[in-house]
Parts: C-alpha cells; sequence; structure tokens
C-alpha cells in the first residue's frame, strides 16, 4: 500500500466537492478539512459546473435524498464525466430503503462511479445478495463478505469498499482487507459519511481507486485506533473529537506502527 499518498494529499490540499446529508455535513467537511484536502459542500445546480470543474474528485452521499437532489446528482455526474472527475458514491439504507435502492442502481448504471463505499448491508443489497440491512447501519447477514464486494465491484465496474470490523476492498478482481478500527466508530453518526469523503479525497492523488479506497480505509481506522489507544476512557462525543485532532495529525509512521492489513 502507498502510504506516502498521505503525505502527497496534505501537500496538494485538493478541494473535494461533497454532496452531503444535513445529519453528517459538518462532521464530513471537519474530516476532509481534517485530513488535509479542501472540502466544499453544495445543493446548487446552477453553480454544479464552477464547482465540479475546480473540484479534484466528488463525494455524492444520498443520506438525505429529494427529488430535488437527485436532479442535482445527475447534472453533477455529467459534468464530472465531461471534466473526467472522480466519483466516490454512498448509498446510505439501499439495504432498507428500496425507494434508494432503484435511484442508486439507476445512477450507478447511467453514470460511472470509481468507488461505492457502503456499510456491509448496503453493498450486499446492490449486490442482490441477501442480508438484513437496518436503517443507516449493516444490520446481520451470513453471507460470504469477500464474495459480496466483488461481486458488485463486478456488477458496477468500479471498486467497492464494504466497511465494517474489517473494510473489505474489491475492484472486482483483487480483495484486499483493512483489520484496524475500533468499535467506537459505530457509536459516532457519520463514521461511514466522514470515510467516504477521506477515499473521495485520496482519489485526488492516485489514478487508481483500488489503492485510494485502501489508504482511505487504512489512514481513517488507524486514526480511530489510535484515539482509543490513547484516550481509553473516550464515548461517542469524545471519540467524534479526538477523531479530527487524529485525522489532523496522524503520521505515516504512526500508521506503519498498527497497521493490519492484507
Ligand atoms: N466493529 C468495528 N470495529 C472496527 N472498526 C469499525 C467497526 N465498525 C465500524 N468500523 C469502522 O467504522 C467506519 C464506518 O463504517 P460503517 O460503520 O460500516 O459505516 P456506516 O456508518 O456507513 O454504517 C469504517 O472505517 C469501519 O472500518
Ligand atoms: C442518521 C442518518 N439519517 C440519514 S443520513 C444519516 C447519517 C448516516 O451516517 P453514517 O452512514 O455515516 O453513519
Ligand atoms: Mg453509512
Amino acid at each position: 500500500m502507498q502510504l506516502e499518498l498521505l503525505d502527497k494529499l496534505r501537500a496538494e490540499n485538493p478541494v473535494i466537492f461533497n454532496i452531503a446529508n444535513f445529519v453528517t455535513v459538518q462532521d464530513v467537511a471537519n474530516a476532509v478539512n481534517a485530513i488535509g484536502a479542501s472540502p466544499i459542500m453544495s445543493n446548487e445546480v446552477a453553480e454544479a459546473e464552477e464547482i465540479v470543474r475546480m473540484a479534484s474528485a466528488i463525494a455524492v452521499n444520498i443520506g438525505c435524498l429529494t427529488k430535488e437532489q437527485i436532479n442535482h446528482i445527475k447534472k453533477v455526474e455529467d459534468l464530472a464525466r465531461q471534466y473526467n472527475k472522480p466519483i466516490v458514491f454512498d448509498p446510505v439504507a439501499v439495504g432498507a430503503v428500496e425507494y434508494r435502492y432503484k435511484i442508486t442502481d439507476k445512477l450507478l448504471w447511467a453514470f460511472h462511479t470509481s468507488i461505492i463505499r457502503g456499510n456491509i448491508g448496503e453493498i450486499a443489497a446492490l449486490g442482490g445478495f441477501d442480508w438484513s440491512s437496518k436503517g443507516i447501519d449493516a444490520g446481520s447477514g451470513s453471507g460470504d463478505i469477500d464474495e459480496i464486494a466483488m461481486k458488485t465491484a463486478q456488477k458496477y465496474h468500479c471498486t467497492v469498499i464494504a466497511s465494517g470490523s474489517t473494510d473489505t476492498i474489491s475492484d472486482g478482481k483483487r480483495i484486499a482487507h483493512v483489520h484496524n478500527g475500533s468499535p467506537l466508530f459505530k457509536t459516532h453518526v457519520g463514521s461511514g459519511d466522514m470515510l467516504t469523503s477521506i477515499v473521495t479525497a485520496f482519489t485526488a492523488v492516485t489514478d487508481d481507486p483500488f489503492e485510494a479506497a485502501q489508504i482511505g480505509a487504512l489512514v481513517f481506522s488507524c486514526a480511530g485506533q489510535l484515539v482509543v489507544k490513547d484516550h481509553p476512557n473516550v464515548g461517542p462525543a469524545t471519540f467524534g473529537m479526538y477523531l479530527m485532532d487524529y485525522l489532523y495529525k496522524v503520521t505515516v509512521a504512526d500508521i506503519k506502527q498498527i497497521a493490519d492489513f492484507d
């Protein structure tokens, strides 16, 4: 894995355009900023072209989907194709809400997406696998996660991150796993959304989405793991607070010491 991409990201400070949800927008902006990129959020179709042109990569999060937003996403994804900007898609709750599944499936067929980042329930739903998602959460299921990630990547011709206690990453041929992290991530709503936009930031510094997915997952998981190592009494609020600090200060050397991936 190219750990030096973290230093490259901080040196280049790329602009990352986020179509965010209103629940976690502040966390996502701060996480992208803390890791060393420059976030911009927008919901307005009239400024879409200017923002796509200035951005190095785009995160599309459907957490609070509206009809107006679907039109915005279509416009932005069309512009991303025109200006050759990578898209990372977060299919929030597609395993639990049929409407979201249908919209997401159409968008994923209509436009090229570099990376889909969802929890295992969301990725299983997109891949057509049996799984019981629960709202925004992964829920429960017993499928083979490697197979689910790989087949879903093949279906949509992209890289997939199925996150969870292990993040499973596939581009349809290769498989990688990031084992770092902490169960505290589950107590902080927005952990997945932050991961998606941090992975998006890494697509700005490498042309290989499989590499961006791995390094993004590793850096984010290690930052959270280091929070808990240094502050063992954190709870949901303080974990989220310290996570921003650790995204800001974590170094390649820190990550090398605890990295657990294959
Ligand atoms: N039990 C766990 N142990 C370690 N890391 C976890 C655990 N659960 C989730 N994570 C981490 O939390 C982040 C968000 O993943 P996840 O909870 O799957 O997404 P979402 O918030 O979209 O449901 C990922 O970086 C993942 O590695
Ligand atoms: C609670 C909630 N409702 C709609 S979007 C959202 C946040 C989802 O955040 P994450 O998937 O990162 O936990
Ligand atoms: Mg999520």
